[in-house]
């Protein structure tokens, strides 16, 4: 970790221990591959997963496990996400985005404005969601047992304004990530209503998890796209999609390099989901210079130099900072 990073951590008042960033591949490979059977190379038996469960997701690159959040702690998420769009909580380091179709109109900016929340890390109602047992231990049978909550989103999909700007493109998570190894981190996505395709529920191509990272860059949308929604380049639009329709509660557990995307919102609600990216604390960052993500890393250090007020923030500082741990003990991330 460089300097930069200790000087944000202090900026935004975070005290967690971070050892330096680098480690190597030989420490995940030791800590977790211990009795696991070598055909399985994407998960861990941890007892929970049934072996069906376990090949669904080898084949498929997810895993759909219906109502595991309570209606409760949804209704909990809503209220604070509210309290939020109205102001009423000021969250450091949160990144409030609002549709690009509205943010570049007359608009007058309201909380309908806001469709999505990033990084709310530092929201202790919000990063429950990261912290709860019915998710992390199914996390755990991806990451292992070191875990930490990389990234946090919630996201409030608008109505599309009509110009389809609702659609998030097709993408391989990993293309954000400065951090591998890349079986070693999953994404856990909570619906928190019913989510259809009329909605823009999630897409997603299975299998695609077992291809490498593509390149990605900004659709050629007629409408516009939003900020630093990369789709992939080039992918086979033969490939057969999945349409995961949920029910409020429902979680999708998923691999960062399947593809994936969503659907313009045709309905007139604001169709809502909460999600956090995990990784095992004991992954290791990569510099991604002179690789396809050069592209994002660069928007993203051009924003983070915004957002904190500093030059200097490299692309992996801007992860380490808002990485926190959530179980086990924090390693080299
Ligand atoms: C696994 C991970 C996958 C992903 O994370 S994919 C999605 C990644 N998205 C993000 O990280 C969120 C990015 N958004 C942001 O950082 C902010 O919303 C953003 C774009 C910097 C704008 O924030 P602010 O600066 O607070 O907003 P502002 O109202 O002052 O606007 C400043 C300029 O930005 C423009 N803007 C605002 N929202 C936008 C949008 N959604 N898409 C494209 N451009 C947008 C806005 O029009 C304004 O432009 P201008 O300076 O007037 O030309
Ligand atoms: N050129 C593209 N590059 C990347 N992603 C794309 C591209 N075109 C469409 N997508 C994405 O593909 C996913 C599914 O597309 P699809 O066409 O099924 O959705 P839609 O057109 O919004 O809705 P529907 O087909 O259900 O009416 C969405 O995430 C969409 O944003
Ligand atoms: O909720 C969605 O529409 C998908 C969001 C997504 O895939 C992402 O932000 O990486
Ligand atoms: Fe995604
Ligand atoms: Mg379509």
């Amino acid at each position: 970790m460089s300097r930069a990073a200790d000087r944000l951590r202090l900026v935004m008042g975070h005290v967690d221990r971070s050892p330096s960033s680098i480690t190597c591949e030989q420490t995940s490979a030791q800590a977790f591959t211990s009795n696991q059977p070598q055909r399985l190379r994407y998960s861990y038996d941890t007892g929970l997963l049934s072996p069906q469960q376990r090949l669904f997701y080898e084949e498929n690159g997810f895993i759909l496990v219906r109502n595991l959040v309570s209606d409760g702690d949804i209704e909990r998420f809503r209220k604070e996400f509210e309290r939020i769009c109205r102001q009423e909580v000021k969250v450091p380091g949160l990144v409030v985005m609002r549709d690009v179709a509205i943010a570049k109109s007359e608009f007058v900016q309201d909380q309908k404005a806001v469709s999505k929340l990033q990084d709310f890390q530092e929201d202790p109602e919000l990063f429950r969601y990261c912290s709860l047992p019915e998710i992390l231990k199914y996390v755990e049978c991806f990451t292992g047992p070191n875990i930490m909550a990389m990234h946090t989103m919630l996201i409030n999909k608008p109505p599309d304004a009509g110009k389809k700007t609702s659609r998030h493109p097709l993408h391989q998570d990993l293309h954000y990530f400065p951090f591998r190894p890349t079986d070693r981190i999953v994404c856990a996505w909570t619906a928190m209503e019913k989510v259809t395709r009329q909605n823009g529920c999630l897409v997603v191509l299975p299998g695609t998890h077992k291809s490498t990272l593509q390149e990605h860059d900004y659709p050629e949308w007629e409408g516009g796209v939003n900020k630093m929604y990369h789709g992939v380049r080039n992918y086979d639009p033969d490939h057969p999609r999945v349409y995961v329709e949920m029910e409020k509660g429902d979680t999708v557990f998923f691999h960062p390099l399947l593809i994936h995307g969503s659907g313009m919102n045709q309905t007139k609600g604001f169709r809502k989901a909460i999600s956090c990216h995990y990784a095992s604390s004991d992954c290791y960052y990569i510099d991604v210079k002179g690789t396809t993500q050069e592209n994002i890393e660069n928007e993203v250090s051009q924003i983070a130099e915004k957002k904190y007020g500093m030059g200097d923030v490299s692309f992996m500082d801007t992860w380490a900072i808002r990485g926190r741990l959530v179980q086990g003990e924090r390693i080299s991330m």
